[in-house]
């Protein structure tokens, strides 16, 4: 079973307008109201490519209770523990440029976090647990190391996808896999990514770390992947991208379901791009068949470790 945990979930609130205009009453009559948060976008994928996964992390109010009754009506199990804040709104504007306005997280109570752990340490060594997306400050920072180390010491292998100085503290845990985009590996060398090569090398340093495999996605450019064994850069496929929101996730959630399936990293890799193309190309996320239908347009190739 893979377990995902969004600590900070959302309701995405998606529109489409032809321009946006800031400072002025914009209206639009294209809106959307997508369950959002990193983890819980992974397990959606997960479950439209077929593989078994439940959600958790913390939720709570009136869109807590949205959030949750999308994910059963879509199939994925939950497990969440209820707060009494309020699950945030994230606002999505899709005009000429896409801009967007992420809420902060909620706010946890030593109580809550000792329940989220005590279902980590229920996981064994056929499950996988994916910690994605921002962490809410409420908690210390040592906490979330001790859950990473718990799934290490039980055998679980684990996926960091988070940013800023989370992502630099938890790296520390030396996870299976991260996927920072660009930004988010500029971000931890403080540096500015601005080709294939910058972010080969970068992701070549955390490998030397200890972390197993650093994808590191590159929007339209698609995607670099450094292993202790490799390095392998995919093209993305060419198309219109509508909505990118999720695409990332969509990434990890490809990469996971083909690895989990055969432990190919080539394939997996191959798979994980199509999969975040096939979301930047719908308004939601993807379905298989669009994965399907997108795979052998993503080129594979392997470079030398320099
Ligand atoms: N404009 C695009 N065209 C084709 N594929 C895209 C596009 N934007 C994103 N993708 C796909 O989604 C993956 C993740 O996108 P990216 O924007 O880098 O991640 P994040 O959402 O984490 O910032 C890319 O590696 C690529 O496969
Ligand atoms: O937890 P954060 O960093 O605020 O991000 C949450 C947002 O990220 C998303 O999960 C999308 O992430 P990606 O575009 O990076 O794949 C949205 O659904 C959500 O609104």
């Amino acid at each position: 079973m893979i377990y995902t945990c969004t600590m900070t979930p959302s309701i995405d609130y998606t529109t489409y307008l032809p321009s946006f205009q800031s400072g002025e009453l914009n209206r639009t009559n294209e809106v959307y109201y997508y369950p959002g948060g990193k983890g819980i976008n992974v397990s959606r994928v997960l479950q439209r490519l077929g593989i078994d996964t439940t959600a958790t992390g913390f939720a709570g109010g009136f869109t807590g209770d949205y959030v949750m009754d999308f994910l059963k009506q879509e199939g994925v199990q939950t497990d969440f523990i209820e707060t009494e804040n309020i699950t945030r709104i994230n606002v999505k504007i899709k005009a000429d440029t896409e801009s967007e306005l992420n809420g902060p997280g909620p706010n946890i109570t030593e109580d809550q976090f000792a329940q989220l752990t005590a279902k980590i340490q229920t996981l064994s060594t056929n499950d996988w647990f994916v910690l994605a997306g921002s962490l809410p400050n409420s908690i210390k920072m040592d906490d979330y190391r001790r859950i990473l180390a718990t799934c290490r010491e039980n055998n679980v292998p684990f996926v960091l996808d988070t940013s800023g100085p989370a992502l630099k503290a938890l790296i520390q845990e030396k996870p299976f896999l991260i996927k920072p985009n660009e930004h988010e590996l500029g971000e931890l060398f403080n540096v500015t990514i601005r080709s294939k090569q910058d972010a080969i090398i970068y992701a070549k340093k955390l490998v030397e770390t200890g972390i197993q495999h650093v994808i590191v996605s590159l929007g339209s450019e698609g995607a670099i992947l450094v292993s202790e064994k490799q390095v392998l850069a995919a093209t993305a496929p060419k198309g219109q991208a509508i909505n990118t929101v999720g695409a990332g996730d969509s990434l990890v959630s490809g990469f996971l379901a083909s690895y989990v399936m055969n432990h190919d990293t080539s394939a997996a890799f191959q798979y994980g791009v199509a999969t975040g193309s096939a979301t930047a190309f719908t308004t939601d996320l993807c379905e298989k068949k669009d994965v399907i239908r997108l795979v052998d347009e993503v080129k594979i190739e392997t470079l030398e470790w320099m």
